[in-house]
């Protein structure tokens, strides 16, 4: 893993009120190694503060987010599930993103969109600045929601998400379905929420999304990171795995990603968003 070599106003604030307190310099720097700050740098900031010297801080937005590996990050390159091996097509460091083939069958993309058909309406967005739900002209799409285990399809995707990703099928949303027709899309966001809307009782900050494909899209409808630059193509039953949120809290902003218009036929996604920790309320 990387290791830090940046200090917050907070953190910085701490030390110097942890030496005030009598605690030795090394004790500090040794506790900071062991969270994951470069020796050196740990050392030459004590050494500064010890001193009096002005260290540079940077604020929490401005931070390099660290990057940590997701579970299924570290399974190889063919994952098994209880009912089938789910294959990687393609891996991307930053932001995290993993293709991966064969999430859902041919069968289950028919029949989650015939299921869905008859109950979509207009999508609605989080705005990222405020936490509001509403509906945006950037979001063209329509879409639905399943409330946990709505239906034995719902279910058998949860199980079957939870396996993979070993995220709990207590920590994910309920599964939306979006439906996109030609030049429908979903402008550039993160899936993540602002910061003042987090709250523990619904599972916490979203950290994670799986996106599923469930047609082939003849053309346009690609799902695409753009500070990245990786362009990801739907393929029925294919799913984009993508993780954009660490232990301590920060939100990636690599994560960013929008899916351009549908140029040729339509597009059915599904997908689950997943938290860090259960959802203990649902609405
Ligand atoms: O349809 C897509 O490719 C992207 C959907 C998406 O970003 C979302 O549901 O959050
Ligand atoms: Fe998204």
């Amino acid at each position: 893993m990387e290791k830090i070599t940046h200090i917050s106003v907070e953190l910085r604030d701490w030390i110097v009120n942890t030496m005030k307190t009598g605690a030795s310099p090394e004790a500090i720097a040794n506790a900071m190694i062991k969270k994951g700050f470069d020796p050196i740098f740990a050392y030459r900031t004590l050494l500064k503060l010890v001193n009096n010297t002005p260290v540079e801080v940077l604020a929490r937005e401005q931070q390099p987010y660290i990057y940590e590996i997701p579970e299924i990050g570290q399974k190889g390159n063919i994952i098994a599930t209880s009912d089938r091996d789910i294959k990687v097509l393609m891996r991307v460091e930053k932001p995290f993103i993993l293709y991966l083939e064969n999430l859902l069958s041919e069968e289950e993309c028919d029949e989650l969109i015939a299921l869905s058909k008859n109950r979509l309406k207009p999508s609605r967005v989080v705005d990222t600045a405020t936490g509001e739900i509403k509906t945006v002209p950037g979001r063209t799409s329509s879409g639905t929601y399943y409330r946990l285990s709505e239906t034995p399809l719902v279910a058998t995707i949860e199980k079957r998400i939870e396996e993979l990703t070993n995220f709990p099928i207590e920590n994910g949303e309920g599964l939306q379905v979006l439906h996109y027709k030609v030049g429908e899309e979903y402008k550039p966001h993160f899936d993540y929420y602002p910061a003042s809307k987090i709250n523990e009782n619904t599972g916490g900050q979203r950290i994670a999304t799986v996106l599923i494909y469930l047609n082939d899209v003849p053309q346009g409808g690609e799902t695409i990171f753009p500070k990245a630059g990786v362009s990801i193509t739907p393929k029925k039953g294919a799913a984009a795995f993508f993780h954009y949120g660490n232990s301590k809290g920060q939100v990636d902003r690599m994560s960013l990603h929008s899916s351009i218009p549908v140029l040729k036929g339509e597009k059915w996604v599904a997908t689950k968003w997943l938290r860090q920790s259960e959802i203990l309320e649902r609405s």
